[in-house]
């Protein structure tokens, strides 16, 4: 029997992950190529996206490519950010939320694993709370860098630097995963298991209320 290897579709343990990338999409095309092959890479996993909503930057590239491709997709977006002249159309389910704190909290509960594309300062702060709050140990899901081009290199440069002068614990450091693309990274991700010692894992964090907790 012939098989068509484009239509096979490979397991995954995640359902869903959430992305976080810019609301920009950056000057050069490689960006953009990156968040298609990623959603891309999610169709073929089978996994669905859940991601800040809209169509602006590379939010639009990721979150097309997932719903072309089939995938569920949710988009959590603040209401006063809905209106489609301030952030274009959301394909797939739109879940509106009070406000942006609200929204990290929903992305992150209906989330299995983070991968966060290049981006801007929302960008940067999604993705250093979902790696602070793992530190804590208020979650255990994988977080992970595509650093397309090096973009993120002088940040994992940085993260280094706060290690050697003894602002981030070696083991703490270990809680980012990245890779140069989508398929390495999503593979890396599937790999992980939690190794680092949570900073407070004896505390019994009130997840239901903080919203991190994974379910609907
Ligand atoms: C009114 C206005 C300026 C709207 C900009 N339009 C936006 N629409 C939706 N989410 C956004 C927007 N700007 C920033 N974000 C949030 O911040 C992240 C990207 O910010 P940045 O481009 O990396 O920094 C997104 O994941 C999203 O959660």
């Amino acid at each position: 029997m012939e098989v068509n290897t484009k239509t096979i579709i490979q397991k995954s343990k995640f359902g869903r992950i959430c992305v976080f990338c810019g609301s920009s999409q950056g000057k050069k095309s490689s960006y953009q190529d990156a968040a298609v092959d990623l959603g891309n890479e999610l169709v073929s996993r089978n996994i669905d996206l859940v991601y800040g909503g809209g169509s602006i930057g590379l939010m639009g590239f990721v979150s097309q490519a997932v719903h072309d491709g089939g995938r569920h997709v949710i988009g959590v977006i603040p209401k006063i950010l809905m209106p489609r002249e301030l952030t274009g159309e959301t394909v797939g389910e739109v879940r509106a939320v009070a406000d942006m704190h609200q929204r990290k909290a929903e992305m992150a509960r209906h989330s299995d694993a983070f991968i966060a594309l290049p981006g801007g300062y929302g960008t940067l702060e999604e993705l250093l709370e979902v790696i602070t709050w793992a530190q804590l140990g208020i979650h255990d899901k994988p977080v992970g860098l595509l650093n397309v081009d090096g973009y993120y290199n002088s940040l994992l440069s940085f993260i280094d630097k706060a290690v050697e002068e003894g602002f981030i614990s070696p083991n703490a450091r270990q809680i980012i995963i990245s890779a140069p693309t989508a398929k390495e990274l999503v593979k890396k991700l599937e790999e992980y298991s939690p190794c680092h010692e949570s900073v407070a894992s004896k505390l019994c964090w009130e997840i239901e209320r903080i919203g991190y907790s994974s379910g609907d």
